[in-house]
């Protein structure tokens, strides 16, 4: 199978890793002629969450273009970054198939909107880093899960068979519930670790910032009805321990100077929790506060 990941970051690199490993021809798609230059000459480096390392051939072009003879595009860019890729993808043959990585909600129907007939989205619950340009360092383990919106689940089958117990793969029925779910998890993760800037892990170690995240699961209990059937908090906990070493994604976005993904995530559960009559101050003020930071331009 030919695959083709856009966006050669921590996300992207990792699968990119794993997919190459199962035997796919994997093409990443990076930004910058510097990474993909180097990925052309140095492989994918991938570190594992026991320190060992695995080299791993890919073939790296910053061009678009010669995507059409791919059987499927894996997007693998932050959601602010997706807009202006969607003119590209809507001009791809209609039969590649899609796989969204992102982690949020909004990207959802922006996704349906294209004309391709099959489209999938994932929720990953791994951490991933990248150390350099050609280097990501696997920082926990956890479940590829991927759910079939539109067409023929058959398209995605050489994914849904990767056996490797590193990177566990799983199809499940409802993307929206899907999305969802993860989007809580991210609630409750994401935004703390990049005010406090603290690895995933010390949300659990660190007093304050734990009741800070049972108080906000609260809050998303009382809005949401099954939140402790699905999400129960012990698996809140399990997350944070797994990925306990990583920099979440809105951590690494504010060390990078970058915008982050509070909208997608905590900004449409907030606006679901209204609907249902709930206002989420605690996570409300994380929200707010995520957003001055960006504001004040800390790295600017
Ligand atoms: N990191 C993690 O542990 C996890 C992340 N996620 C989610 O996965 C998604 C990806 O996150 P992550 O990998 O961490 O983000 P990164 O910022 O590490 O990676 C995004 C990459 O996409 C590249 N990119 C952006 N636009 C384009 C484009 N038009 N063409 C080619 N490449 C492009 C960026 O390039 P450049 O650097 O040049 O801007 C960057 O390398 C997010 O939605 C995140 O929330 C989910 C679970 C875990
Ligand atoms: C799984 C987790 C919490 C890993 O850090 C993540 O989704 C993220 O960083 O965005």
């Amino acid at each position: 199978m030919n695959v083709a990941i856009i966006g050669a970051g921590a996300v992207g690199q990792l699968t990119a890793s794993f997919l190459a490993e199962s035997g796919m021809s994997v093409t990443l798609v990076a930004r910058r002629q510097g990474q993909a230059d180097e990925l052309n000459a140095k492989y994918l480096t991938r570190v594992n969450v026991d320190g060992a390392k695995t080299v791993q051939k890919v073939v790296s072009t910053t061009k678009l273009k010669g995507l059409p003879q791919q059987d499927l595009i894996v997007i693998a860019v932050k959601y602010g970054q997706l807009q202006e890729l969607y003119g590209h993808l809507s001009s791809l043959p209609s039969t590649v198939s899609l796989l969204f990585m992102q982690n949020g909600l909004a990207h959802y129907d922006e996704a349906l909107r294209l004309p391709q007939k099959n489209i999938a989205f994932s929720s990953v619950s791994f951490g991933a880093q990248m150390i350099d340009q050609s280097t990501v360092q696997h920082r926990g383990v956890g479940v590829c899960k991927i759910a079939v919106e539109r067409g023929d689940s058959g398209a995605f089958n050489d994914l849904l068979q990767i056996k490797n117990s590193l990177f566990p793969v799983e199809l499940v029925a409802n993307a929206e519930q899907m999305l969802f779910e993860k989007a809580v998890f991210n609630c409750l993760i994401n935004p703390l670790t990049a005010i406090l800037q603290v690895r995933n892990g010390e949300l659990v170690t660190n007093k304050h910032a734990f009741l800070l995240m049972q108080t906000i699961y609260q809050e998303l209990t009382e809005a949401f009805e099954g939140i402790e059937q699905a999400m129960p908090f012990l698996k809140v906990i399990e997350l944070c321990e797994k990925t306990a070493s990583n920099t979440s994604s809105m951590l690494a976005d504010r060390i990078h100077g970058r915008k982050s993904e509070i909208d997608t995530i905590a900004g449409v559960i907030l606006e679901k929790a209204l609907a249902n009559g709930h206002d989420l101050p605690t996570l409300r003020t994380l929200y707010h506060q995520v957003l001055a930071i960006e504001e004040s331009g800390e790295r600017r």
